[in-house]
């Protein structure tokens, strides 16, 4: 029997509950809030030039990016849902310098959670399609209190990755290491709902997606990669590609999901940014276990992503995902040197 219009919650209890030997835990618990969680913000976020809470605010991040008026308070949303039920031992945010411990007064659990409440916010304003991604870790066992050390886990520890896109519709796409799935928002009910089971990526694809601008500080697999693709037909590939660039990883990363892609924030030599723009823990690696797990590949193009362990809570990373066959062809690329 198809499972499409199952709702989110239904569906991680029967997932949990289908792996020999286990049942239900917190995990499901901890994914309901979150999902709460993204509801309340997708509600902000359409909601956001009605109410006065568009545009940006009078700070600067721990990266010393100007902040939107939606980047904190998504954060306080974020967090708000999600230290109060037991689930969480500590949370880290993209937008927070520091580890956001949960108050002495709440109870504590044994997963740790790391997150961007608003990736793509440059595209607020302008009505473009933005979301949160999230990384759910486990808490090393008998630590109360996290330290820095115990959040740095290699993607490869994830025990949960998911994002979701407020666009035209709200989807929520998730995995906990069996497959992804996607979820829509169907507001007449409140809930999300399967609508997209078994999410794979094609293993090939004519279509890019990266920011032409920064190509003079691009190394020269990728700059003969993308001149490979932008000669087309006439060139050593023999056929034409297609160029995307939202400026919003969830986007992005959604549409090499459901038709096939690659997406490269590559390693910027001389650049400000020299290793990229997107963030380890709350970009790249929740997207590389979503994508590896939809059958794509990620990569720095030296390095498989989810084999990074952090040394930094806002360390950044380049990134090289989507279509197997055009990654692998950047990293063999990188391999010739
Ligand atoms: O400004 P650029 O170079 O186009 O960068 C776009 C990239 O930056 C990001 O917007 C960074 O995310 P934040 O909005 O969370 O800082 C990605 O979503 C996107 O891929
Ligand atoms: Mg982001
Ligand atoms: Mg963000």
């Amino acid at each position: 029997m198809s499972s499409i219009g199952k709702s989110i919650n239904q569906f991680i209890i029967e997932q949990q509950l289908s792996h020999a030997g286990s049942g239900t835990d917190d995990l499901s618990g901890l994914l309901a809030d979150i999902a709460s969680a993204c509801k309340k913000i997708a509600h902000l976020v359409s909601r956001s030039a009605i109410i006065g809470i568009g545009g940006a605010s009078e700070s600067e991040n721990v990266q010393g990016e100007v902040q939107k008026k939606l980047d904190i308070i998504t954060n306080d949303v974020m967090v708000e849902h999600l230290n109060c039920h037991g689930y969480l031992a500590a949370m880290v945010s993209e937008e927070i310098e520091d580890i956001i411990q949960i108050p002495e007064q709440l109870p504590k659990g044994k997963y740790l959670i790391a997150f961007d409440p608003l990736d793509g916010s440059s595209n607020i304003d302008i009505n473009l399609s933005v979301g949160t991604i999230f990384s759910i870790l486990r808490c090393p066992q008998g630590v109360t209190q996290p330290t820095l050390e115990d959040f740095m886990q290699a993607g490869t520890e994830q025990v949960c990755a998911g994002f979701c896109v407020y666009g035209p519709t709200t989807m929520m796409i998730l995995t906990t290491g069996d497959g992804v799935n996607g979820f829509t928002l169907d507001r007449d009910i409140g809930e999300f709902v399967l609508t997209h089971p078994k999410m794979t990526i094609p293993e090939d694809t004519a279509e890019f997606a990266v920011n032409i601008s920064n190509q003079r500080f691009w190394e020269t697999p990728v700059k003969s990669y993308i001149e490979e693709c932008i000669q087309g037909i006439d060139g050593e590939r023999e056929k034409n590609f297609n160029m995307r660039w939202v400026a919003s990883m969830v986007s992005e990363v959604y549409r090499v999901l459901t038709r096939g892609g690659i997406f490269l924030y590559p390693l910027e030599t001389k650049s400000t940014s020299p290793n990229g723009k997107l963030r380890l823990m709350y970009e790249a690696s929740p997207m590389s276990f979503i994508v590896e797990q939809a059958g794509g590949v990620s990569s720095t193009g030296y390095q498989r992503i989810m084999d990074i362990k952090p040394t930094d809570l806002h360390q950044r990373v380049p990134v090289i995902l989507g279509s197997k066959n055009e990654v692998e062809r950047v990293i063999g690329y990188h391999e010739e040197g």
